[in-house]
């Protein structure tokens, strides 16, 4: 099984050397640490202090804490920063805005900008619609946060968030070829989010909702699907709901299983959680469980939050209470989508017999992969560093393809279900075993699919302002 820990990370430490040291107390500190020095830049230098840059290769973080301390402990060594490769892909973002045409003289700058800009925007004042054609309308889309669910981290807010967001937005860039903008909002107020996604849609052709906490964020996108004439679409409900309903359709072919007779239980009843169940009732399941921080959801109880209250009349036909223990005894599917460390061998030693896990949580799942492993048929993760990924990704750059193809005004059930079914279609049935459920995200077949199955369905639907996208 792959690790982390397995990987070498190549770490830049930046150093303060006084004339107490010189280059060689640093190859030595670095040496005794066992640490690889790559190569030595100088910074700035001056008589009495120099400041240098050192490549070292380490074998993990506790090597690379050994080596900065070993550092740290030398006379005129000071440590004043170490990034590692990680950090320095981040450094001034990941993404930035490129020119489509080159302004070399006064005749292109009187067509792109004024005076010759003036009669495009007249004939979009004349016809909005043609924001289409002679905008970038047609290809963007907003990801907008709140900072209040950052993938398993919780509420670290708007700044925090943009690392995330502008990861969000190279992947619908490279995978799907759309242009997104992180948009992290200083607000979690849902009635502000509502007005300040409604002022800013003119100048966008969707709006993917990310990582903003549950309950707010049914009540956000339900005002904004109401209020806007373009797609409105909340990744971690139905871009996860998507990838884990494809998972499951492949899972359940390996173990011989029906959805009808599945037993399932959702850990985490936020937004994807509640979005995974809505999917997995739609498809045929009838058997779901939820749990929460504090238990199961209980059938007939009264819940304050709304979205609660639904899954409390529409899951636990068995009317089960209690904890994950009392949950978990004869479940065929996990669904984790929680936080790390909720899920323990004991418990997968209650499920029936060939145990599908997919453990989600964001960086570290419900339980350790190794751990699970010899307890489980098949498992998957959300990480990209071990088997059976089920992660959004293998589904919003492809659904935003297909609905913006479509210019569609809106993205519903009929298009989710044709994602799912796409992507589960990407592993061939003489290719389908435990270690492979879901195809890769690099597979390219996965956003044509997805984005054609899309296309198609909201043409199907309606829903499509865009005809001719069939025909492409
Ligand atoms: N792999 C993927 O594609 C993917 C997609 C979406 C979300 N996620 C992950 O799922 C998790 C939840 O994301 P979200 O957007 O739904 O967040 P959310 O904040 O809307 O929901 C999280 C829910 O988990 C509950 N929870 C917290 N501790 C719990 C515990 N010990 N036991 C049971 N439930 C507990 C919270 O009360 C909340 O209801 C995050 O870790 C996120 O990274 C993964
Ligand atoms: O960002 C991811 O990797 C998946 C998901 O959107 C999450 O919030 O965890
Ligand atoms: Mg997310």
């Amino acid at each position: 099984m792959l690790g982390s820990n397995a990987t070498a990370l190549s770490i830049i430490i930046r150093l303060q050397l006084t004339e107490d040291a010189s280059y060689s107390d640093v190859a030595t500190a670095i040496g005794e640490a066992d640490g690889d020095i790559i190569a030595v830049d100088v910074i700035h230098a001056s008589k009495d202090n120099v400041v240098r840059d050192i490549t070292v290769n380490v074998r993990n973080h506790e090597h690379q804490v050994r080596v900065e301390n070993s550092l740290r402990k030398r006379n005129g060594i000071k440590v004043i920063n170490v990034s590692d490769r990680t950090f320095l892909v981040h450094l001034g973002g990941k993404i930035e805005v490129q020119a489509k045409t080159p302004v070399k003289n006064r005749d292109d700058l009187s067509r792109v900008y004024t005076p010759g800009v003036a009669r495009v925007c007249e004939a979009i004042h004349e016809d909005p619609n043609k924001a289409y054609q002679l905008t970038t309308k047609r290809n963007t889309i907003a990801v907008v946060t709140d900072g209040t669910a950052v993938l398993g981290l919780g509420d670290i807010g708007p700044e925090a968030a943009m690392p995330v967001m502008e990861g969000k937005a190279m992947l619908f860039k490279q995978f799907a070829d759309v242009d997104a903008f992180p948009i992290c909002l200083n607000t979690t107020d849902v009635d502000e989010i509502v007005r300040t996604v409604r002022a800013i849609a003119p100048g966008f052709g969707g709006i993917n909702l990310e990582d903003i906490a549950a309950p707010r964020c049914f009540e956000i996108e339900e005002a904004l699907r109401r209020e806007l004439d373009i797609p409105v679409f909340h990744d971690d409900q139905h871009g996860t709901a998507v990838v884990v309903l494809a998972g499951i359709m492949n899972a359940i072919k390996i173990v011989g299983k029906s959805m009808e007779d599945l037993n399932v239980v959702v850990c985490g009843i936020g937004a994807a959680g509640v979005a995974c169940s809505k999917m997995l009732l739609a498809a045929g399941v009838k058997n779901i469980i939820g749990v929460d921080r504090d238990g199961i959801i209980e059938r007939g109880r009264a819940y304050e939050n709304p979205m609660w209250a639904w899954y409390a009349e529409n899951t636990n036909p068995e009317r089960r209470q209690g904890d994950l223990t009392a949950a978990i005894r004869g479940a065929d599917v996990f669904i984790g989508v929680s936080r790390p460390n909720v899920l323990t061998v004991e418990h997968l030693k209650l499920m029936a017999s060939d145990p599908i896990v997919f453990a989600m949580a964001n960086p570290n799942p419900e339980i350790e992969p190794v751990k699970a492993e010899p307890y489980v048929r098949i498992l998957a993760t959300g990480r990209s560093d071990y088997p059976n990924q089920i992660n959004n990704i293998l589904s919003f750059p492809g659904i935003f393809r297909g609905a913006l193809d479509a210019r569609a005004s809106d993205i519903n059930e009929e298009m989710k279900l044709a994602a799912a079914c796409a992507i589960a279609s990407c592993v061939r049935e003489e290719e389908l075993n435990e270690q492979y459920i879901i195809p890769s995200v690099f597979n390219p077949e996965v956003v044509k699919r997805v984005s054609k199955g899309v296309a198609e369905a909201a043409v199907r639907t309606g829903v499509s302002r865009r005809e001719a996208v069939l025909f492409k």
